[in-house]
């Protein structure tokens, strides 16, 4: 793919925001976003309220994990203002096990992958080792520096950082 990608997904309402009568101001329409009446901004990707985990993504991160076992690097990292839906979007990272339905971006890649994997390994008659590093980072630090060693490890080089699992 070699390329930077950009899809926008708007979340519902909760239902404190309901309760307290806030107006939808954003709509969608394919791949773009109307904001107000006629501001309009373009996306390689855009969901609304309604999308599901399944379409966002079978839409914007299934090709990747494609990619990444045939050996290129992939990134996906969500953006955007507290209470967005970043972590809904790429999980729910509070419980342990999820309904497939309810899963975001990090259950269903992790499914793939082994699916992909265990077939190239079956054809290649190979053993694939699979290593994951998760950095939880909880502070605004500017001084962060990950860091991998030689071995493709990451880590953090700064001691203040709170928060590294
Ligand atoms: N697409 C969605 N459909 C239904 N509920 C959603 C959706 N996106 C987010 N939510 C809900 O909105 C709330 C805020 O979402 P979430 O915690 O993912 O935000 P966040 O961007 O990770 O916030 P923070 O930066 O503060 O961690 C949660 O209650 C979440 O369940």
């Amino acid at each position: 793919m070699g390329e930077v990608r950009v899809a926008v997904r708007v979340r519902p309402f909760l239902p404190k925001e309901v309760l307290h009568n806030h107006q939808l101001c954003v709509r969608v329409v394919p791949d773009t976003v109307i904001l107000g009446s006629d501001r309009t901004f373009s996306f390689d990707y855009a969901f609304g309220p309604t999308a599901r985990h399944a379409q966002v993504y079978k839409s914007c991160v299934k090709p990747l994990v494609a990619s990444l076992v045939d050996g290129y690097n992939a990134t996906v990292f969500a953006y955007g203002q507290t209470g967005s839906g970043k972590t809904y979007t790429l999980g729910g990272g509070h419980v342990a096990y999820l309904p497939e339905e309810e899963s975001g971006i990090i259950g269903r890649v992790a499914a793939d992958l082994f699916v992909l994997l265990g077939e190239r390994a079956a054809d290649a008659r190979a053993a694939v080792d699979v290593r994951v590093d998760l950095l939880d980072i909880q502070t605004g630090n500017k001084e962060l520096h990950i860091r991998e060693d030689d071995r493709g490890n990451t880590g953090n080089t700064t001691h203040s950082v709170l928060g590294c699992v």
